[in-house]
């Protein structure tokens, strides 16, 4: 990369044809120069990119569509493009199939019932760009091909996954080709009942959901929606009792004290919100952009309708309530020379467990000892304060886990009853985005791994099948490099070094630490490029990762890992004479798979996070490899969530560790629409200019004539395939539609004289 030095006069390229004369301010980061030109600051990107940059013609006042039509690709262009859309409030931009969409911060009227019939059964590009525009191509893909199609949904938290997600099925239930579908409404309504549930404002986002979800939506041959599947993944389970400044715990516990009538409140124990310490830990309880008791109501009405019953309605709210409670128990030293746990106060505990209709005296037992059982004699060892009030927040956590995969599988068991086999789906998976804090612990391990694994799922789709197709069917091509991020998953989770399986191995030993972990993997790992071995030594590994390098830091990895649920908690759970709650702990437990990271099944082993997470990852990859995929990249245009604020620096970030100007490249360049011979004959034939001759043709020698037809220029014909541009598609399609009503014309002429 080229390096200016400061003060050094450049001219700055913002788009095409736009050159602005520049000054080098200051030093970047990655040793890019900072380049001030009309007030605005620039990265090096645009400046390295002038270099003999001859002024071109002026892209349209509102930007392309689709930035494969950029005549200059390069980031200057891309982002410049970018930017010119979206003051122009166009959020959307296609490359090629590939649709950008730019967080507004602010509600366009786009979305309405007459947007989504404007582009039923229109291919891709034949109107503006749109979230709906992709929802029915994957509509129109499935319907004519019978295949499973997938929607990937990536961005960083804030960029707008869920809300594009969730216009995704709102577009399918309009589109969808019954009149009145109860089950699709239960689909949506299943949607608000997940957000207050699994959803939490944080710093970055009023709305963040603090879990993955990948749902699949299935269809008749009809084309009917006849139901849906929820996948969930990897809940944080932390916010549960800590959330930072600013930041909240799931929206559930603010609506249900915001909305629940005084009566109700009363039988439930509970009081204001900021009383409790699991909910007043980030000086905020209620903001601007969010209505609990309204949110509330709407959360009662979805449960309502989704058909769950009174009883079980009642024992969610009944064990919400006790996790409030359970996280006021405090606890105290005996004395002085006595420094185990003895209970402050009561009266939280007591709440806490007539609301779980659990025994007291077990819960006292259980949350200021540990049980151990040896040679079936049973032992209780006093627990210090911190190791009791870790005791407590465990089993909050568990609590709130066990009712969050209950009301998954309570979902799923009314939208997802008996399905028929011959069923296709159009599935959105929306899951959380890179991550990458000051402090990165197991949670942000697995999430940046899940994006590694979905970023080469991009690749592989986009880049690698692509042009291997390409060299077999000996088309013209030179190959475009992409980064290959395979080393970097291989390093997290390759049998049996990879560092997931070191983590898994180290939690069974019960004499290891995370100190030992850590050894283990600078032991293993030191020499590979993509691992960073701190300098000094703290407990830390750093990570090269496609989008940035990421410090982990170890502290409680080892315990984070086990996840373990005391026995003895279970028990008491399992006793309770709420039968809500003792059918969940008995539910939940038999659900759990015994299996390890090397995929074997045993009796012993417990299944741990890394271990569970990992399978489920694999086997939603395995899926989405059967489907043929749309994507959608969401980016974040600032920090402040402020409407239409486009931060260029911000958004280049994105762009580039996404790869979008490689994709732009190869989908510029690439042909990714591939149709074998008779598929395009039987398609398009009538469109050739001389039809008698096309019979005594040969299929490529017939095909090359179509396209000459309507002078066609983006394609090559292979050795049993035709590859296209979506352009060239495009531009079949329509000639295809003007002659079909051209012939209509004549057809109905004719009908109309004969009749005289
Ligand atoms: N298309 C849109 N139109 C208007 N506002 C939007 C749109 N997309 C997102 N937003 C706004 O941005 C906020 C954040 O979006 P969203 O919750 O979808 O982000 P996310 O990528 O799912 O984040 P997280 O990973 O934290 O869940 C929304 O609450 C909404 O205010």
């Amino acid at each position: 990369m080229t390096d200016f030095p400061v003060g050094t006069l450049v001219w700055v390229e913002v788009g095409e044809g736009y050159l602005l004369p520049g000054k080098v301010k200051a030093k970047g980061k990655n040793n890019n120069s900072i380049i001030e030109a009309n007030g605005k600051e620039h990265c090096i990107a645009f400046a390295q990119l002038l270099q003999g940059v001859k002024k071109r013609d002026a892209i349209p006042e509102k930007g392309m569509e689709d930035m494969i039509k950029l005549s200059q690709l390069h980031e200057g262009s891309m982002l410049y493009n970018l930017n010119l859309r979206y003051k122009h409030d166009l959020i959307y931009t296609y490359t090629g199939s590939i649709l950008i969409a730019i967080n507004p911060y602010h509600l366009f009227d786009i979305y309405n019932v007459e947007t989504a019939r404007a582009y039923e059964g229109q291919l891709l590009g034949a109107l503006p760009p749109h979230i709906f525009a992709i929802a029915n191509s994957a509509y129109m893909h499935m319907n004519a091909n019978r295949q499973n199609q997938c929607v990937v949904v990536s961005g960083e938290s804030g960029a707008g996954k869920t809300e594009s997600t969730k216009l995704i099925l709102q577009y399918l239930a309009i589109i969808n080709k019954s009149t009145h579908n109860l089950i699709t409404e239960k689909i949506l309504e299943a949607t608000p009942i997940l957000e207050s549930f699994g959803n939490a404002k944080t710093i970055r986002n009023d709305n963040s959901s603090r879990f993955g979800k990948y749902t699949e939506v299935f269809f008749d041959k009809q084309g009917c929606i006849e139901g849906a599947k929820i996948s969930d993944y990897l809940l944080e389970k932390s916010r549960i009792v800590f959330h930072a400044d600013e930041e909240r715990n799931y929206h559930v516990f603010y609506e249900m004290i915001s909305g629940l009538s005084q009566e109700h409140l009363d039988k439930l124990g509970l009081s204001a919100a900021d009383k409790y310490f699991y909910l007043n830990q980030g000086r905020g309880i209620s903001f601007e952009s969010k209505n609990d008791s309204q949110d509330f109501q709407r959360l009662n009405e979805a449960i309502d309708f989704l058909g769950i019953q009174d009883t079980e309605k009642d024992g969610v709210f009944h064990l919400l309530a006790s996790i409030l409670h359970l996280g006021n128990v405090c606890f105290r030293a005996k004395s002085k020379e006595d420094q185990f746990a003895s209970f402050k106060n009561t009266e939280a505990l007591d709440v806490c467990c007539n609301q779980l209709q659990i025994t007291k005296e077990r819960l006292r037992v259980a949350l200021t000892h540990k049980r151990t059982v040896t040679r079936g004699e049973e032992f209780h060892t006093p627990l210090l304060v911190e190791q009791a009030l870790d005791a407590r927040d465990a089993l909050a956590k568990a609590l709130y886990s066990h009712l969050f995969n209950w009301l998954v599988m309570k979902i799923n068991s009314i939208v997802y009853a008996n399905l028929p086999k011959y069923s296709v789906s159009i599935a959105v998976l929306d899951i959380f985005g890179f991550e990458m804090f000051q402090v990165n612990s197991l949670e942000q391990l697995c999430i940046n791994y899940a994006n590694e694994q979905l970023q080469y799922y991009f690749n592989e789709y986009i880049f690698h099948l692509e042009q291997q197709e390409y060299m077999k069917e000996k088309i013209d091509w030179k190959t475009i490099e992409v980064r290959d991020n395979q080393p970097c998953i291989d390093l997290i989770s390759k049998f049996p070094i990879g560092l997931l399986h070191i983590l898994d191995d180290e939690s069974h030993f019960p004499k290891s630490t995370d100190e030992s972990f850590l050894d283990k993997c600078h032991h293993e790992h030191s020499q590979n490029p993509n691992y960073i071995h701190p300098k000094q030594k703290v407990l830390v590994f750093g990570i090269r990762h496609y989008a940035g390098n990421v410090w982990y830091n170890v502290e409680y990895f080892l315990d984070k890992n086990r996840d373990v649920f005391r026995n003895d908690f279970v028990n008491i759970l399992q006793d309770s004479k709420l039968q809500f709650i003792s059918t969940i702990f008995n539910q939940t437990l038999t659900n759990q798979p015994n299996q390890t990271l090397a995929g074997t099944a045993t009796r012993k082993r417990m299944p741990t996070v890394a271990a569970k997470f990992t399978q489920s990852l694999n086997s939603l990859i395995d899926t989405m490899k059967k489907c043929h995929p749309f994507f959608v990249r969401c980016i974040k245009p600032n920090e402040d969530k402020s409407s239409l604020n486009f931060i260029e620096k911000l958004v280049l970030e994105q762009l580039r560790y996404s790869g979008m100007l490689e994709t732009i490249r190869i989908r510029k360049s690439g042909y990714p629409i591939r149709l074998d011979f008779d598929s395009f004959l039987s398609r398009f034939h009538f469109l050739a200019r001389n039809k008698e001759k096309l019979r005594e043709m040969s299929p490529k020698v017939g095909i090359s004539h179509i396209l000459k037809s309507v002078n066609a220029t983006g394609f090559q014909i292979g050795q049993s395939k035709v590859f296209l541009r979506e352009t060239t598609e495009l531009i079949l399609e329509k000639t295809k539609s003007i002659e079909i009503q051209a012939k209509c014309v004549i057809i109905q002429k004719f009908v109309f004289y004969s009749q005289l």
